[in-house]
């Protein structure tokens, strides 16, 4: 049995991943961490979970922590959490950092993107970045893996193989995102509040939003070409679930009113993914329904006119944050791949 604490529970990611540690055979959850000094119960924290285990959430110190367990899962928000997590790995615990803290290359390139310095900079460019249908190899026996952010996550798995085999180009790729509320976590901010949100289709971040640099950084280094994407997120009002549509010039293998169609592309998709338990590459067209609550990634592909359009959906809470981590933490160990999933 692995000890495992969860930092940051009583958040909607934490939320989930509780929900996935308590049907792992091999984990024994031993700390709840918060911020609040008056201990509440799980149960009253997350109302789903209530009955399921009887403990309480406490402010620890990071030695208390570093002592209850020998895994922590980090669900803090980012600048607060590389902190943390470089204490933790002082003290000799494993860690998956749901942050975007460990994510990015280049301390430079998440000062001008994230407003802080970063207090770990010389860990960056050492951490594996937690998409395991790309780096399964670096995350087995990792210590910390920086798992993804939820946008980043499904555009990376829709374009990365059709980048590499040159189907698209690296040049012009655009990408139109959507995600549900939860996707904010929840603190309150005005933009989330009822009122705001409900019945409201709200671009966010354009030309500004953080998840550009780390979508860039993945796709360029896994395909071995340099991409400038344009990504625009919008709010929509929806729980949960994220879909990505887009659009991409053909690539050089890809070339003239005779290049590749649908279901060449799709079969480029097909047999990049054909020992994915969690990426489904289907015909029709993916919606986020479809992958609610799972921890899949649905994906087509369409030959329109001149372009390449990529379509992909996941649960922006179970693929896009902890399925990933309970994946990555899986990988970690050496655990079957799908053990809680
Ligand atoms: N929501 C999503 O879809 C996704 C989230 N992520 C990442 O996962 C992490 C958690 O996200 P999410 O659950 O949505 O966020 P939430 O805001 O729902 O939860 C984060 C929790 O962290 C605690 N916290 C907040 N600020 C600080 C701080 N400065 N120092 C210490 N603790 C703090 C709070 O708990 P308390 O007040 O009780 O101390 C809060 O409940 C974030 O890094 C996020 O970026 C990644 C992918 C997708
Ligand atoms: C709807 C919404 O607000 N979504 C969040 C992304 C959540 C995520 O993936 O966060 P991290 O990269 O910070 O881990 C946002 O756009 O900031």
């Amino acid at each position: 049995m692995i000890r495992v604490a969860v930092l940051g529970a009583t958040g909607y990611a934490a939320r989930e991943l509780i929900a996935l540690l308590l049907r792992h055979p091999e984990v024994q959850i031993t700390a709840l961490t918060t911020r609040q000094e008056d201990q509440p119960h799980l149960g009253d924290v997350h109302p789903t979970l209530r009955g399921r285990l009887d403990m309480q959430l406490q402010n620890l110190t990071t030695a208390e922590v570093a002592h209850s367990a020998d895994c922590i899962f980090c669900c803090l928000p980012h600048a607060a959490s590389a902190a943390v997590v470089s204490e933790l790995l002082a003290a000799d615990c494993r860690v998956v950092d749901f942050s975007a803290d460990y994510r990015l290359n280049d301390a430079d390139v998440y000062s001008q993107w994230y407003g802080v310095t970063h207090p770990d900079a010389d860990r960056l460019g050492k951490v594996p970045y937690g998409l395991p249908e790309l780096y399964r190899e670096q995350l087995q026996g990792a210590r910390l893996v920086a798992n993804p952010g939820c946008y980043p996550t499904a555009a990376i798995l829709a374009l990365a193989p059709l980048l590499k085999s040159g189907a698209i180009s690296p040049e012009g790729i655009v990408i139109d995102a959507k995600s549900g509320v939860s996707g904010a976590g929840r603190s309150a901010k005005a933009h989330l509040h009822f009122p705001e949100a409900n019945e409201n289709l709200l671009p966010y971040g354009v030309g500004t939003h953080r998840h550009t640099p780390e979508i860039d950084q993945v796709l360029s280094n896994y395909a071995g070409v340099t991409t400038d994407v344009v990504f625009t997120p919008h709010l929509v009002p929806m729980d949960r679930g994220e879909l990505i549509t887009a659009y991409a010039n053909p690539g050089a293998t890809n070339s003239g009113n005779d290049g590749l169609q649908t279901e060449e592309l799709l079969a480029i998709l097909r047999q990049h993914y054909a020992d994915e338990q969690f990426i489904r590459v289907i015909e029709g067209i993916p919606g986020t329904k479809s992958v609610a609550g799972t921890n899949y990634c649905d994906i087509t592909v369409r030959r329109v006119r001149g372009k390449v359009i990529v379509i992909s959906a996941i649960d922006n809470l179970i693929k896009g944050a902890s399925g990933a981590a309970v994946q990555n933490f899986n990988l970690m160990y050496g655990f079957e791949e799908s053990a809680g999933l």
